[in-house]
């Protein structure tokens, strides 16, 4: 598997943002665990600004546009205002996501079959302003099909319910959630879309999904900084570039 393209990282940085705004005050400053990121290996940077703001701020998103050196890849919900901002930013990457104001986290992926001829025309203008658009979705074909539709160019795999399943010990269900990632990511290579995937991954769960050829971008976050406390930020970074690299050898 020598010749595969390179599996990017990038590192989602939400959650520098909730201890943040857990006090309300100024630190951690997610602008400046970005650029660690950076100096760590992440290609890329992700951020979510939700709708109520839990985490990122649009000060944030401001911030980082100004002093990244890596792509940031913004992650929002399909409305109107979110749209406004992306077109006044005009990321590298936009990934639509679903968001539900209650939710602990992002549950599910997007409902694209549903919404195709809206989201068709939401992310039009998107495109026409130079981001690529990517969309968060589940391991499903008519997900898949409905995003490839809608001119998406990227498509982001919500390992979610495989971490989930891993974490509580459901081994068959795991495997279950894997198969479907693999065959997906698969399926989506042959429409031509470049397969992304991430949501829960950890240092136990990253091999296999590395290692499925058509995936060209991991989004990882939650766990890294968390992982941050115990290493430091720099260090956890860096173990999970190496697992990455090492399931791409193969
Ligand atoms: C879409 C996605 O997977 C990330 O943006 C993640 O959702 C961020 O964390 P929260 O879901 O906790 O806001
Ligand atoms: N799109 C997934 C992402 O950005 C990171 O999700 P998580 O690792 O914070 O769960």
């Amino acid at each position: 598997m020598a010749d595969q393209p390179k599996l990017r990282l990038g590192v989602n940085i939400d959650h520098v943002a909730t201890v943040r705004n857990a006090r309300g005050g100024a630190y951690p400053d997610p602008l400046r665990a970005a650029k660690i990121a950076e100096k760590a290996g992440a290609d890329g940077i992700t951020a979510h600004l939700r709708e109520d703001r839990r985490h990122i701020s649009d000060a944030d998103i401001e911030g980082l546009m100004e002093v990244l050196s890596v792509p940031l890849n913004f992650e929002m919900a399909a409305t109107d205002e979110m749209q406004k901002i992306a077109l006044r930013h005009k990321p590298h990457a936009v990934c639509i996501v679903p968001e539900k104001r209650e939710e602990r986290t992002t549950e599910g992926g997007l409902e694209v079959a549903r919404e195709e001829n809206k989201l068709a025309h939401f992310i039009a203008p998107l495109r026409e302003a130079g981001s690529r658009v990517s969309i968060f979705i589940a391991a499903e074909r008519a997900q898949i099909e409905a995003a490839n539709r809608i001119g998406a160019e990227v498509i982001e795999l919500h390992t979610g319910a495989y971490c989930d399943a891993f974490a509580e010990g459901r081994w068959d269900e795991a495997d279950v959630e894997l198969n479907k990632l693999r065959e997906m990511s698969r399926f989506a290579d042959t429409l031509g879309l470049e397969v992304h995937a991430g949501h829960g991954l950890t240092y136990d769960t990253v091999t296999p999904i590395a290692a499925f050829p058509e995936v060209r971008e991991l989004n990882i976050g939650h766990f890294l900084i968390g992982e941050a406390i115990f290493l430091g930020l720099e260090p956890a970074i860096a173990e999970m570039r190496r697992l990455m690299d090492e399931a791409r050898e193969g």
